[in-house]
Protein backbone atom coordinates (compact mmCIF):
# COMPACT_ATOMS: atom_id res chain seq x y z
CA UNK A 1 0.00 0.00 0.00
CA UNK A 2 1.44 3.25 -0.80
CA UNK A 3 1.87 5.65 2.18
CA UNK A 4 -0.03 8.62 2.55
CA UNK A 5 3.35 11.24 2.80
CA UNK A 6 7.10 9.79 2.31
CA UNK A 7 9.65 12.50 3.65
CA UNK A 8 13.15 12.45 3.60
CA UNK A 9 15.27 12.03 6.66
CA UNK A 10 18.39 13.37 5.37
CA UNK A 11 22.37 13.15 7.06
CA UNK A 12 24.28 15.51 8.63
CA UNK A 13 27.70 16.76 9.02
CA UNK A 14 29.77 18.74 11.91
CA UNK A 15 31.90 20.62 9.03
CA UNK A 16 33.54 21.63 12.08
CA UNK A 17 33.29 20.87 15.68
CA UNK A 18 35.60 21.93 18.70
CA UNK A 19 35.26 21.47 22.03
CA UNK A 20 35.36 24.89 23.92
CA UNK A 21 34.62 23.54 27.61
CA UNK A 22 32.51 21.51 30.17
CA UNK A 23 29.70 21.60 31.91
CA UNK A 24 29.49 21.21 35.54
CA UNK A 25 27.48 17.73 34.50
CA UNK A 26 30.17 16.58 32.65
CA UNK A 27 28.83 17.06 28.54
CA UNK A 28 30.80 18.66 26.59
CA UNK A 29 30.71 22.56 24.88
CA UNK A 30 30.58 22.59 21.77
CA UNK A 31 30.64 25.17 18.98
CA UNK A 32 30.38 23.02 15.29
CA UNK A 33 29.19 24.10 12.12
CA UNK A 34 25.85 21.93 10.26
CA UNK A 35 25.13 21.20 6.83
CA UNK A 36 23.06 18.68 5.81
CA UNK A 37 23.27 16.31 2.78
CA UNK A 38 20.85 15.49 -0.31
CA UNK A 39 21.48 12.16 1.07
CA UNK A 40 19.91 9.76 3.90
CA UNK A 41 16.80 8.05 5.25
CA UNK A 42 13.45 7.92 4.07
CA UNK A 43 10.54 7.84 6.41
CA UNK A 44 7.09 6.73 5.18
CA UNK A 45 3.62 7.48 7.28
CA UNK A 46 0.85 5.20 6.77
CA UNK A 47 -2.43 6.34 8.59
CA UNK A 48 -4.24 3.13 10.18
CA UNK A 49 -8.11 4.87 11.11
CA UNK A 50 -9.20 0.91 12.40
CA UNK A 51 -5.70 0.80 14.48
CA UNK A 52 -4.86 3.52 17.22
CA UNK A 53 -1.61 3.98 17.95
CA UNK A 54 2.49 4.18 16.48
CA UNK A 55 4.28 1.33 14.89
CA UNK A 56 7.17 0.49 13.36
CA UNK A 57 6.39 -1.39 9.73
CA UNK A 58 9.72 -3.37 10.56
CA UNK A 59 11.81 -3.60 13.79
CA UNK A 60 15.38 -1.61 12.77
CA UNK A 61 18.28 -3.90 12.86
CA UNK A 62 19.38 -3.75 16.89
CA UNK A 63 17.67 -1.29 17.87
CA UNK A 64 13.99 -2.90 20.27
CA UNK A 65 11.35 -0.74 19.04
CA UNK A 66 10.60 0.94 22.20
CA UNK A 67 14.38 2.25 21.68
CA UNK A 68 14.05 3.90 17.84
CA UNK A 69 13.87 7.42 17.85
CA UNK A 70 11.02 7.18 15.92
CA UNK A 71 8.58 5.61 18.16
CA UNK A 72 10.35 8.09 20.77
CA UNK A 73 9.52 11.63 18.89
CA UNK A 74 5.91 10.27 18.60
CA UNK A 75 5.59 9.51 21.42
CA UNK A 76 6.61 13.09 22.69
CA UNK A 77 4.53 14.93 20.05
CA UNK A 78 1.34 12.35 21.51
CA UNK A 79 2.57 13.62 25.04
CA UNK A 80 1.89 17.31 23.98
CA UNK A 81 -1.58 16.98 22.92
CA UNK A 82 -5.37 15.08 24.73
CA UNK A 83 -7.25 14.72 21.63
CA UNK A 84 -7.46 11.29 20.28
CA UNK A 85 -5.04 10.77 16.97
CA UNK A 86 -5.57 8.12 14.09
CA UNK A 87 -3.36 5.60 14.45
CA UNK A 88 -0.25 5.43 12.43
CA UNK A 89 2.39 2.96 10.59
CA UNK A 90 5.84 3.92 9.94
CA UNK A 91 8.31 2.49 7.27
CA UNK A 92 11.93 3.50 7.65
CA UNK A 93 13.83 2.87 4.54
CA UNK A 94 17.42 2.94 6.17
CA UNK A 95 20.77 3.94 3.91
CA UNK A 96 22.67 6.11 6.24
CA UNK A 97 24.56 3.45 8.69
CA UNK A 98 23.89 3.62 12.29
CA UNK A 99 26.18 5.59 14.74
CA UNK A 100 28.21 6.95 12.53
CA UNK A 101 28.35 10.28 13.04
CA UNK A 102 25.63 11.47 10.12
CA UNK A 103 23.29 11.76 12.41
CA UNK A 104 20.37 9.15 11.26
CA UNK A 105 18.83 8.89 14.50
CA UNK A 106 18.38 12.10 14.95
CA UNK A 107 17.14 13.16 11.54
CA UNK A 108 14.49 10.38 11.89
CA UNK A 109 13.44 11.79 15.15
CA UNK A 110 12.64 15.09 13.50
CA UNK A 111 11.19 13.80 10.26
CA UNK A 112 9.00 12.05 12.95
CA UNK A 113 7.86 14.98 14.52
CA UNK A 114 7.50 17.17 11.54
CA UNK A 115 6.14 14.54 9.58
CA UNK A 116 3.29 13.57 12.22
CA UNK A 117 2.55 17.51 13.21
CA UNK A 118 1.74 18.02 9.42
CA UNK A 119 -0.23 14.52 9.17
CA UNK A 120 -2.27 14.74 12.37
CA UNK A 121 -2.58 18.53 12.06
CA UNK A 122 -1.35 19.71 15.34
CA UNK A 123 -0.17 23.21 14.13
CA UNK A 124 3.02 23.03 16.76
CA UNK A 125 5.58 25.77 15.40
CA UNK A 126 9.34 24.75 14.63
CA UNK A 127 10.13 26.55 18.45
CA UNK A 128 7.93 23.61 19.85
CA UNK A 129 9.03 20.94 17.84
CA UNK A 130 12.79 22.12 18.03
CA UNK A 131 11.99 22.20 22.10
CA UNK A 132 10.62 18.56 22.33
CA UNK A 133 13.55 16.92 19.54
CA UNK A 134 16.39 18.25 22.28
CA UNK A 135 15.00 16.44 24.74
CA UNK A 136 15.63 13.45 22.52
CA UNK A 137 19.10 14.28 21.56
CA UNK A 138 21.15 17.05 21.08
CA UNK A 139 20.77 17.13 17.24
CA UNK A 140 17.53 16.80 16.95
CA UNK A 141 16.91 20.98 16.79
CA UNK A 142 19.13 21.32 13.71
CA UNK A 143 17.41 19.24 12.18
CA UNK A 144 13.36 20.03 12.74
CA UNK A 145 15.13 23.98 12.04
CA UNK A 146 16.01 22.35 8.34
CA UNK A 147 18.67 25.15 8.52
CA UNK A 148 22.37 24.96 8.50
CA UNK A 149 23.92 26.87 11.67
CA UNK A 150 26.53 27.18 13.58
CA UNK A 151 25.47 25.63 16.71
CA UNK A 152 26.61 25.97 20.22
CA UNK A 153 26.29 24.95 24.03
CA UNK A 154 25.77 21.06 23.14
CA UNK A 155 24.64 21.57 19.83
CA UNK A 156 21.19 23.23 20.69
CA UNK A 157 22.21 27.11 20.35
CA UNK A 158 21.40 27.27 16.64
CA UNK A 159 22.58 30.14 14.26
CA UNK A 160 22.00 29.79 10.59
CA UNK A 161 24.62 29.57 8.63
CA UNK A 162 26.02 29.95 4.84
CA UNK A 163 28.49 27.35 4.09
CA UNK A 164 29.78 26.51 0.66
CA UNK A 165 27.16 23.82 -0.75
CA UNK A 166 30.16 21.81 -2.23
CA UNK A 167 30.29 18.13 -3.09
CA UNK A 168 31.44 15.42 -0.50
CA UNK A 169 32.87 11.89 -0.35
CA UNK A 170 31.59 10.35 2.51
CA UNK A 171 33.40 7.22 4.05
CA UNK A 172 32.45 4.87 6.15
CA UNK A 173 35.53 2.74 7.54
CA UNK A 174 34.65 -0.91 9.14
CA UNK A 175 34.26 0.33 12.78
CA UNK A 176 31.60 1.55 15.38
CA UNK A 177 32.52 4.78 17.52
CA UNK A 178 30.80 5.25 20.59
CA UNK A 179 29.98 9.06 21.10
CA UNK A 180 30.28 8.52 25.07
CA UNK A 181 33.64 6.66 25.33
CA UNK A 182 35.63 9.48 22.81
CA UNK A 183 34.04 12.29 25.42
CA UNK A 184 35.43 10.65 28.57
CA UNK A 185 38.56 10.11 26.85
CA UNK A 186 41.59 11.63 28.68
CA UNK A 187 43.32 12.94 26.05
CA UNK A 188 40.85 14.92 24.29
CA UNK A 189 41.55 18.41 23.11
CA UNK A 190 38.62 20.59 25.28
CA UNK A 191 40.42 24.43 25.56
CA UNK A 192 39.77 24.94 21.83
CA UNK A 193 39.46 29.27 21.82
CA UNK A 194 36.01 29.66 21.09
CA UNK A 195 35.18 31.58 17.87
CA UNK A 196 33.83 34.81 18.59
CA UNK A 197 32.50 35.61 14.64
CA UNK A 198 31.40 32.55 13.13
CA UNK A 199 30.21 33.45 9.90
CA UNK A 200 34.32 35.15 9.12
CA UNK A 201 35.00 31.42 10.45
CA UNK A 202 32.21 29.51 8.42
CA UNK A 203 33.58 30.93 4.36
CA UNK A 204 37.26 29.40 5.23
CA UNK A 205 37.32 25.86 5.25
CA UNK A 206 40.46 25.68 5.46
CA UNK A 207 40.21 26.00 8.89
CA UNK A 208 37.72 23.53 9.54
CA UNK A 209 39.00 21.21 12.07
CA UNK A 210 37.24 18.50 14.67
CA UNK A 211 38.63 17.96 18.05
CA UNK A 212 37.82 14.42 18.33
CA UNK A 213 39.98 13.38 15.56
CA UNK A 214 43.04 13.09 16.63
CA UNK A 215 41.83 10.51 19.84
CA UNK A 216 39.45 8.76 16.77
CA UNK A 217 42.90 7.85 14.89
CA UNK A 218 44.60 6.69 18.06
CA UNK A 219 42.15 4.31 18.56
CA UNK A 220 40.42 3.53 15.45
CA UNK A 221 43.17 2.38 12.97
CA UNK A 222 40.63 2.10 10.10
CA UNK A 223 39.71 5.87 10.50
CA UNK A 224 43.38 6.62 10.81
CA UNK A 225 43.89 5.06 7.19
CA UNK A 226 40.73 5.99 5.85
CA UNK A 227 41.66 9.92 6.63
CA UNK A 228 45.30 9.71 5.34
CA UNK A 229 43.20 8.22 2.15
CA UNK A 230 41.29 10.63 1.67
CA UNK A 231 43.50 13.26 2.52
CA UNK A 232 45.73 12.83 -0.27
CA UNK A 233 42.85 14.61 -2.44
CA UNK A 234 42.53 17.45 -0.06
CA UNK A 235 41.13 18.65 3.54
CA UNK A 236 39.62 15.29 5.21
CA UNK A 237 37.68 15.53 8.10
CA UNK A 238 35.40 13.00 10.59
CA UNK A 239 31.95 14.40 11.15
CA UNK A 240 30.50 14.06 14.68
CA UNK A 241 32.85 11.55 16.72
CA UNK A 242 32.51 9.48 13.37
CA UNK A 243 33.25 6.96 12.51
CA UNK A 244 32.07 8.42 8.92
CA UNK A 245 35.32 10.96 7.26
CA UNK A 246 34.49 13.36 4.57
CA UNK A 247 36.46 14.81 1.78
CA UNK A 248 35.31 18.22 -0.05
CA UNK A 249 35.21 18.65 -3.77
CA UNK A 250 33.83 21.69 -6.50
CA UNK A 251 31.79 19.37 -8.22
CA UNK A 252 30.02 16.04 -8.45
CA UNK A 253 32.16 14.50 -10.83
CA UNK A 254 35.30 15.47 -8.96
CA UNK A 255 33.85 13.65 -5.81
CA UNK A 256 32.75 10.23 -8.43
CA UNK A 257 36.43 9.91 -9.37
CA UNK A 258 37.61 9.73 -5.54
CA UNK A 259 34.96 7.56 -4.97
CA UNK A 260 35.65 5.44 -7.81
CA UNK A 261 39.42 4.31 -6.72
CA UNK A 262 38.45 4.35 -2.89
CA UNK A 263 40.29 1.27 -0.95
CA UNK A 264 38.43 -2.25 -0.84
CA UNK A 265 36.14 -2.89 2.37
CA UNK A 266 34.78 0.92 3.00
CA UNK A 267 31.68 1.83 2.06
CA UNK A 268 29.96 5.02 1.99
CA UNK A 269 28.76 7.29 -1.01
CA UNK A 270 28.77 10.46 -2.46
CA UNK A 271 26.61 13.49 -1.91
CA UNK A 272 25.97 17.59 -2.45
CA UNK A 273 26.02 19.66 0.89
CA UNK A 274 22.86 21.34 0.85
CA UNK A 275 21.93 24.55 3.54
CA UNK A 276 18.18 23.64 3.26
CA UNK A 277 17.40 20.51 4.37
CA UNK A 278 15.33 18.03 1.69
CA UNK A 279 12.51 17.92 4.82
CA UNK A 280 12.00 21.49 4.80
CA UNK A 281 12.18 21.77 0.83
CA UNK A 282 9.72 18.69 0.79
CA UNK A 283 7.16 20.03 3.59
CA UNK A 284 6.80 23.28 1.51
CA UNK A 285 5.98 21.84 -1.84
CA UNK A 286 3.15 20.37 0.35
CA UNK A 287 1.69 23.17 1.78
C1 LIG B 1 28.96 14.54 18.73
C2 LIG B 1 27.69 14.95 18.01
C3 LIG B 1 27.94 16.24 17.19
O1 LIG B 1 26.88 16.57 16.34
O2 LIG B 1 27.22 14.04 17.05
P1 LIG B 1 27.28 12.47 16.72
O3 LIG B 1 28.69 12.00 16.55
O4 LIG B 1 26.56 11.73 17.84
O5 LIG B 1 26.49 12.35 15.44
C4 LIG B 1 26.56 15.23 19.02
O6 LIG B 1 26.82 16.39 19.78
C5 LIG B 1 26.25 14.10 19.97
O7 LIG B 1 25.10 14.42 20.72
P2 LIG B 1 24.10 13.29 21.24
O8 LIG B 1 23.70 12.40 20.08
O9 LIG B 1 23.02 13.93 22.03
O10 LIG B 1 25.06 12.47 22.17
P3 LIG B 1 24.84 11.05 22.85
O11 LIG B 1 25.13 9.97 21.90
O12 LIG B 1 23.52 11.05 23.57
O13 LIG B 1 26.03 11.15 23.93
C6 LIG B 1 26.61 10.04 24.55
C7 LIG B 1 27.46 10.54 25.69
O14 LIG B 1 28.52 11.40 25.20
C8 LIG B 1 28.79 12.44 26.13
N1 LIG B 1 28.58 13.75 25.50
C9 LIG B 1 27.75 13.91 24.44
C10 LIG B 1 27.59 15.14 23.85
C11 LIG B 1 28.27 16.24 24.39
N2 LIG B 1 28.15 17.48 23.89
N3 LIG B 1 29.09 16.07 25.46
C12 LIG B 1 29.27 14.84 26.02
O15 LIG B 1 30.03 14.71 26.98
C13 LIG B 1 27.85 12.24 27.31
O16 LIG B 1 28.52 11.47 28.27
C14 LIG B 1 26.71 11.40 26.70
O17 LIG B 1 26.06 10.60 27.64
N1 LIG C 1 15.75 5.45 13.92
C1 LIG C 1 17.03 5.27 14.29
N2 LIG C 1 18.01 5.34 13.37
C2 LIG C 1 19.31 5.18 13.74
N3 LIG C 1 19.72 4.93 14.98
C3 LIG C 1 18.79 4.88 15.94
C4 LIG C 1 17.42 5.04 15.63
N4 LIG C 1 16.75 4.95 16.77
C5 LIG C 1 17.65 4.73 17.75
N5 LIG C 1 18.89 4.67 17.26
C6 LIG C 1 20.13 4.48 18.06
O1 LIG C 1 20.87 5.69 18.04
C7 LIG C 1 22.27 5.45 17.85
C8 LIG C 1 22.92 6.65 17.12
O2 LIG C 1 22.51 6.64 15.80
P1 LIG C 1 22.74 7.76 14.69
O3 LIG C 1 21.97 8.98 15.03
O4 LIG C 1 22.45 7.14 13.39
O5 LIG C 1 24.27 8.06 14.77
P2 LIG C 1 25.12 9.29 15.24
O6 LIG C 1 24.48 9.87 16.49
O7 LIG C 1 26.49 8.74 15.48
O8 LIG C 1 25.14 10.25 14.12
C9 LIG C 1 22.31 4.12 17.06
O9 LIG C 1 23.48 3.41 17.33
C10 LIG C 1 21.05 3.40 17.51
O10 LIG C 1 21.33 2.51 18.57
Amino acid sequence: MMPDLILPSPAKLNLFLHIVGRRPDGYHELQTLFQFLDYGDELGFTLTPERPGVRLAEPLAGVPDTDNLVIRAAHALMGQVSAPLTGVTIHVRKRLPMGGGLGGGSSNAATTLLGLNHLWQLGLNLDELADLGLSLGADVPVFVRGHAAFGEGVGEKLTEAHPPEDWFVILKPACNINTGKIFSEQGLTRNTPRIKIAPAFEGDASRYRNDCEDVVRKLYPEVNQSLDWLSQFGPARLTGTGACIFGRFPTESAARIIWESKPSGVTGFVAKGVNISPLHKKLTELE
